[in-house]
């Protein structure tokens, strides 16, 4: 097994993770430290499947590290080491969703499929073990994916009765290419590490025993970067995959860095002072 190694300019010294006072979480951990949330599916009974409130209790995850000022970087991952995801938990799926404990059926893991997409900060996937069906698409869709050599991957779907034709399928076929991509899905098989990476469904591989302490020193490394680059990229990458929810992203980091010059104050100030607008004195940039 090759393994990728890069140079450690953050020293490889632990992390110390906390988790704040004020999560209450079942499904799911989130701690932080050092600028990075650190966000893991706790149910290593059933491979780390997820079921309704698994992915609601992510979304709030999510959501908190997204509007935490302190954090720049979000892993997520599962716990132990046999399984990153299984997907959605295949004893409550119903006939149009996985059943919530009113018995309300969902597939909200859509939803957090999006929100990993549009949420302006770097995620990373850190996987060890399986990460199969709707937990393959979870790593996918974050930014970088970090694979420990006993990870394996692959889709479920028309083995199971299910199919992802969004992100699933046109941002599995813009990250491996598209004949790769309907092998996955239609053949159903599983790929170990060094497959994965040798068709770019993930950034590296590393011994199980370091995979923390590499995806910490990326995210270290991360946050020692410019978080409005970092930003400003991440919808850029996104944006023609996304049509115009993706320009959407890119365009408003656009408004709120104008938002932030003289000339975006005085159309600001002029209204509040009630007063016409001076936009004379502003440079015509060639
Ligand atoms: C993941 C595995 C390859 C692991 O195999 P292994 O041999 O290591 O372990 P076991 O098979 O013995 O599993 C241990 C234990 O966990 C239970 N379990 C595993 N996965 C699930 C699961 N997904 N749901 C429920 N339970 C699970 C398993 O039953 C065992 O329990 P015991 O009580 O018997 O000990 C292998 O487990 C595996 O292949 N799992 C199924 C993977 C799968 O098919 N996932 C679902 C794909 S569909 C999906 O995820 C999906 C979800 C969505 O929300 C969508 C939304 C919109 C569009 C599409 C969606 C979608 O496709």
């Amino acid at each position: 097994m090759q393994t990728t190694r890069e140079d450690s300019t953050t020293g490889g010294e632990p992390i110390l993770w906390e988790t704040p006072a004020d999560c209450a979480y079942g499904d799911i951990l989130y701690q932080h430290a050092e600028h990075i949330a650190k966000i893991t599916i706790n149910r290593p009974e059933v491979r780390n499947a997820f079921r309704p409130q698994t992915v609601r209790e992510l979304i709030d995850a999510f959501h908190r590290a997204h509007m935490d000022p302190e954090i720049g970087v979000i892993i997520l991952t599962g716990a132990g080491d046999l399984a990153f995801c299984s997907g959605g938990d295949q004893r409550i799926r119903g006939h149009e969703g996985y059943k919530d404990e009113a018995g309300v059926e969902h597939l909200n893991v859509l939803e957090l499929q999006r929100q990993i997409r549009t949420l302006p900060k770097p995620v990373v996937a850190m996987v060890a073990g399986y990460a199969i069906g709707g937990g393959h698409v979870l790593h996918l869709i974050c930014d970088l994916s970090i694979a420990a050599d006993n990870a394996r991957f692959g889709q479920t779907g028309p083995k199971v009765g299910s199919f992802d034709g969004g992100f699933g399928a046109g941002l599995m076929a813009r990250t491996v290419g598209l004949k790769k991509a309907k092998e996955i899905w239609f053949l159903c098989r599983q790929y170990d590490a060094q497959e994965a990476l040798d068709m770019g469904l993930v950034n590296t591989v590393v011994p199980l025993a370091e995979l923390e302490t590499v995806t910490v020193d990326w995210c270290r490394r991360m946050n020692q970067l410019s978080p409005t680059a970092l930003r400003v990229l991440k919808s850029a990458f996104n944006a023609d995959t996304d049509g115009l929810a993706g320009i959407q992203e890119l365009a408003g980091n656009a408004t709120a860095l104008f938002y932030t010059t003289a000339e975006g104050q005085e159309g600001r100030d002029a209204f509040v002072q009630k007063r016409a607008p001076d936009f004379q004195k502003f440079p015509r940039r060639p």
